[in-house]
């Protein structure tokens, strides 16, 4: 009778797992490489940033499309934003210059766990004090909520040559998110490289007020400040449909207020769900 083989030794783990750190650090300086000739290729110098937020969200899908096993997607997220932030920030270094006026803590984990530790982080007072700093800086970016503000920051967006919205962090939702908080990142990128599936509008009504606001949350998110000079309001509208700002402004005017003007503050990715377990990412 031929003995079962014997199950291998900690030794011999140890030394797959050695082989297997190996290999991954000899990919990641090879991709080091790859983004060395990348950077004479892509010409950031003439925008600056080399931050490409539609290649982002797709890269970010694809990873949780192909992933399965015991490494937690969280893990597996985190690394590559590490990886992703830090061969941009090689490329051509920023600054994140962040929001802190909702609270520090939600803030700085999502600048982290996206950006990771080499990209310097910049603590700011106010959204506008954030949009302002990238306004001056070449290629820095800006992070601020994407469903509350106490100041309308988006109407320093609207001018042509201006910083826009370029992306919704984070790119992968689900529950339990380790930085969950939804924000805008706000910076000046190549045209070409901007997802388009959600716009979002920079809208100034008058005649605001909460049952307006009740009339057209089923058709966009919004985020509003009040503007006592108008009686009116200052509005950050995401749009997924098409025709869709057609439609709000219609269900604005229909619910009693007056639009005053509408310019586009940027666009971003598809927000992309992974359910709790088991089913198809929507
Ligand atoms: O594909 C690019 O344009 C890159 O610069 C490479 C890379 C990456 O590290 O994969 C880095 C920055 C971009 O935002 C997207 C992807």
């Amino acid at each position: 009778m031929t003995k079962p083989p014997s199950p291998p030794s900690l030794t011999e783990l140890r030394q797959e797992i050695d082989g297997i750190d190996a290999q991954v650090h000899q990919l990641l300086m090879q991709r080091g490489d790859i983004i060395d000739r990348l950077i004479s290729v892509k010409q950031t110098q003439e925008v600056g940033s080399a931050f490409r937020p539609a290649r982002e969200a797709d890269m970010m899908r694809r990873l949780v499309q192909r992933h399965h096993g015991i490494l937690p997607l969280d893990t597996v997220e985190s690394i590559w934003r590490v990886i992703i932030a830090t061969f941009t920030y090689v490329q051509a270094p920023f600054a994140v210059h962040v929001d802190q006026s909702l609270g520090e803590s939600a803030m700085r984990d999502s600048a982290r766990f996206h950006f990771g530790f080499t990209v310097p982080y910049v603590p700011h007072f106010s959204a506008s004090a954030a949009v302002e700093a990238v306004a001056r800086s070449k290629g820095d970016l800006a992070l601020v909520s994407a469903t509350s503000g106490s100041n309308p920051w988006w109407l320093a967006l609207e001018a042509a040559g201006a910083p826009k919205i370029i992306a919704r962090l984070p790119f992968i939702e689900r529950a339990d998110h380790p930085a969950a908080l939804p924000v805008f990142v706000v910076s000046r990128v190549a045209d070409s490289a901007m997802v388009t599936e959600v716009e979002t509008w920079s809208i100034r009504v008058s005649g605001w007020n909460a049952e307006i606001a009740r009339a057209i949350s089923p058709l966009a998110e919004v985020v509003a400040v009040p503007d006592t000079a108008f009686d009116g309001a200052a509005l950050l509208v995401s749009i997924s449909a098409p025709g869709g700002l057609d439609n709000i402004k219609a269900a604005l005017i229909a619910a009693g207020a007056s639009v005053r003007s509408s310019g586009l503050v940027g666009s971003h990715a598809r927000r992309y769900t992974v359910p709790p377990s088991g089913k198809a990412p929507t």
